[in-house]
């Protein structure tokens, strides 16, 4: 009889030898066996880290909005017959879909990929090593690894890296934290814009390279609350809400920076800078435009260029004014009329009733480059604006009236104190320097500037709150006949929707009426 041999592992190998194979035999057996469950389990955490990933990023009236939908969903699945059953079926079945390997995009990062983060660390070493760091994170010949805990790739381009630094990193202060801005800004790639999210806690660095914002949006009429103005679009993961707007004939969801003004707003004026031809002139109009639907509404032009008469006539326009005479009876007639509220607010409140009706409808004045008009009181003896001005900045919360003052860059000094003071909402457009953007809003910009700005890009920030970006709607005079004339047409369809008139007369006709 012929004796069959032994299997490989049973041969009279060396007993450590048999017993590593033997091992290796029965590793290979369980993963085939239990090569579902781990696919799942993987696709599992991927669903969870993707579900974790938009739970951070989303607003959160979507993330309520979803919340609400999803039991709302489950509530109705679990009712039906078999319900569960089929939903666990279809969440095993995408989970292993998932997880399942992925051969053809081999994991980590490809060679030309490597060779980038590792000229990153190494470009990093000087910035965040000490001497006398007897196990520096950072180091030449060093392993990136340690260092670099995320990353992401898109075509060949960083598009987000999260690095640890060491603890001993002077991370509070804003020179040491540009420098390595700069660096990580140069390294990464020129021509998009990045933002650096700092957490001191853990010491972790993320840069993330932000995608332009949508320059498409047009002035229209904008879903919010009384006392809410839309200063423009910014990133998603830094508004609040998202409100529908319409784009191209399309209406789809953005997240707006919106400004509260009335008797409970903290910050109850707006200042807005920016050099010239970078979009303050049309931020004011946009905001115009939106006060005509609850207010009454004053407009100086100091810059003369009649990119307000547009506005002349208009319900709702008390006056639009760009010579000096004008501009100061407008500006004493605005300073009366808030001293005329604030004693009525006061004498209803003394007296327990409500506030009079004719305090209630708010007021706006629109201030653009009111520098100019200054230096020309100056010349002829006259009393100064912004001293008018002062009225209604110091009051104009209590009573119902708001400012808004656009100027230069430049001139942000010859404002005096009490535009600086009061106007605690504001925006900087343009390309500005860092510094300036500092000395507008009060802190650094939010990210590295971008290669092109187009008109009406720059940043916000409302009282103490974060720098957002921000992209101001196109908002042209409509007498402009360099714009585009789908956005003139847009500023005076909302005109129209503004006149009451005009709404009454639309409404009469959809009810029939002649
Ligand atoms: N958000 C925007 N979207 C599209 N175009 C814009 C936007 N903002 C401004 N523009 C265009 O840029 C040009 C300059 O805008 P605007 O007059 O508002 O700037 P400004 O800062 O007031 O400058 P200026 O000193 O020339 O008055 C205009 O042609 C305007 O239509």
């Amino acid at each position: 009889m012929v004796r069959r041999p032994l299997p490989g592992i049973l041969s009279n190998r060396p007993a450590w030898d048999r017993g590593r194979d033997l091992a290796r035999f029965a590793a290979e057996g369980a993963t085939d066996v239990l090569h579902p469950v781990i696919t799942i389990t993987r696709g599992l955490r991927r669903q969870a880290a993707w579900l974790h990933r938009w739970w951070s990023t989303a607003p959160r009236d979507r993330r309520n909005t979803t919340l609400f939908v999803s039991a709302a969903t489950l509530f109705v699945v679990a009712l039906l017959p078999y319900g569960p059953v089929l939903v666990g079926i279809s969440l095993m079945g995408s989970a292993a879909w998932l997880g399942r390997d992925r051969l053809q995009s081999p994991e980590g990062p490809s060679e030309a990929e490597r060779v980038r983060l590792r000229c990153i660390y190494e470009a990093l070493v000087p910035y965040l090593t000490a001497e006398g760091d007897p196990r520096p994170l950072y180091r030449h010949e060093g392993d990136w690894r340690h260092a670099f805990v995320g990353y992401e790739f898109a075509q060949g381009r960083l598009v987000s890296l999260r690095l640890r630094y060491p603890a001993y990193f002077t991370d509070g202060e804003p020179e040491a934290r540009a420098r390595v801005e700069q660096l990580l800004h140069a390294k990464a790639g020129r021509g998009r814009e990045y933002r650096f999210d700092w957490n001191e806690e853990e010491n972790h660095l993320t840069l993330t390279a932000l995608p332009p914002l949508p320059t498409a949006i047009a002035a229209q009429r904008f879903v919010t609350a009384p006392g809410e103005t839309v200063l423009g679009f910014t990133d998603a993961a830094s508004a609040r809400r998202t409100i529908p707007v319409r784009v191209d004939g399309t209406v789809r969801d953005a997240p707006p920076v919106v400004w509260r003004t009335g008797p409970r707003s903290t910050e109850p004026h707006l200042l807005a800078v920016g050099r010239a031809g970078s979009g303050v002139t049309t931020l004011l109009r946009s905001i115009a435009l939106q006060a005509l639907h609850h207010g009454d509404l004053l407009a100086v032009d100091g810059g003369g260029t009649g990119e307000y008469l547009f506005l002349s006539g208009r319900p709702g326009v008390l006056a639009v004014e760009s010579g000096l005479a004008g501009v100061l009876a407008t500006l004493e007639w605005a300073a009366h009329e808030t001293e005329r509220r604030l004693i009525a607010v006061s004498r209803a409140r003394q007296a327990g009733r409500p506030a009079p009706p004719d305090t209630r409808r708010p007021l706006w004045i629109i201030v653009d480059r009111p520098t100019g008009l200054c230096q020309l009181a100056e010349a002829e003896g006259r009393t100064d604006p912004l001293r008018l001005l002062e009225v209604p900045l110091r009051h104009g919360r209590a009573a119902g009236v708001a400012v808004a003052v656009g100027e230069q860059a430049e001139g942000l000094d010859a404002l005096g104190s009490a535009v600086l003071r009061h106007a605690n909402a504001r925006v900087a457009l343009g390309a500005l320097t860092a510094a300036q953007v500092r000395a507008a809003l009060g802190a650094p910009p939010c990210t590295t500037p971008a290669a092109h700005i187009p008109a009406g890009r720059g940043y916000a920030r409302l009282g103490d709150g974060p720098v957002q970006r921000v992209q101001v709607p196109a908002t042209p005079d409509p007498y402009d006949e360099d714009a585009a004339d789908a956005h003139r047409q847009a500023v005076l369809g909302v005109l129209r929707t503004s006149d009451p008139r005009t709404v009454s007369l639309s409404k009469s006709r959809e009810n029939g009426g002649s």
